[in-house]
């Protein structure tokens, strides 16, 4: 119980990557903060073991009911493509995890929604749509107050 009162709802999780040739040499990573960090990811840890200890107990309880939210950040060239999306041989947290949804709701009468959308800068853009026909999205603001973007394709 108290391991559990303990638990933040909000985990920061730090991946490092290994060094590319073109950045030259140089440290990866020092000073981090093990108070502002719950769990570091050396560059020999798979994307995989990386999802099974922070994606998969999320997209459980998301099955369950439960919001949700796995976002990267950091700037350009660390990784933040390569462990969301991956590619067809090391698939990312976003692969990994919309499989681990079907598997859960396979059998099941379920009502899944998907939307896939791009914050860049102020502007919101569905990806969803064919890109000739795209406009941004408009953001409304709610009394909660929570911003969301309305009329995005699912
Ligand atoms: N953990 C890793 N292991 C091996 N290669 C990696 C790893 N993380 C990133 N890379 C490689 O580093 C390069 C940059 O990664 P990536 O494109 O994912 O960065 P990014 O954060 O999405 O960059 P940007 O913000 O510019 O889009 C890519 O060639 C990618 O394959």
């Amino acid at each position: 119980v108290t391991e559990m009162a303990e638990e933040s709802a909000v985990r920061v999780c730090v991946r490092v990557r290994p060094l590319i040739a073109s950045c030259g040499n140089g440290s990866v990573y020092n000073n981090l903060s093990p108070l502002l960090t719950d769990r570091v990811f050396t560059a020999d840890e798979t994307t995989s073991q990386l999802y099974n200890d922070i994606a998969k107990p999320l997209v459980v309880s998301t099955v369950e009911g439960y919001n949700g939210t796995i976002f990267a950040y950091g700037q350009t060239s660390s990784g933040k493509t390569f462990t969301m999306m991956g590619s067809e041989r090391t698939p990312g947290v976003i692969p990994l995890a919309v499989e681990d949804v079907f598997q859960t709701i396979k059998n099941k009468e379920f009502l899944l929604r998907v939307s896939y959308m791009e914050i860049y800068n102020e502007t919101v853009t569905d990806l969803l749509v064919d890109s000739w026909k795209r406009k941004p999205l408009e953001v409304r603001e709610q009394i909660n107050p929570v911003c969301s973007p309305g009329g995005q394709a699912q």
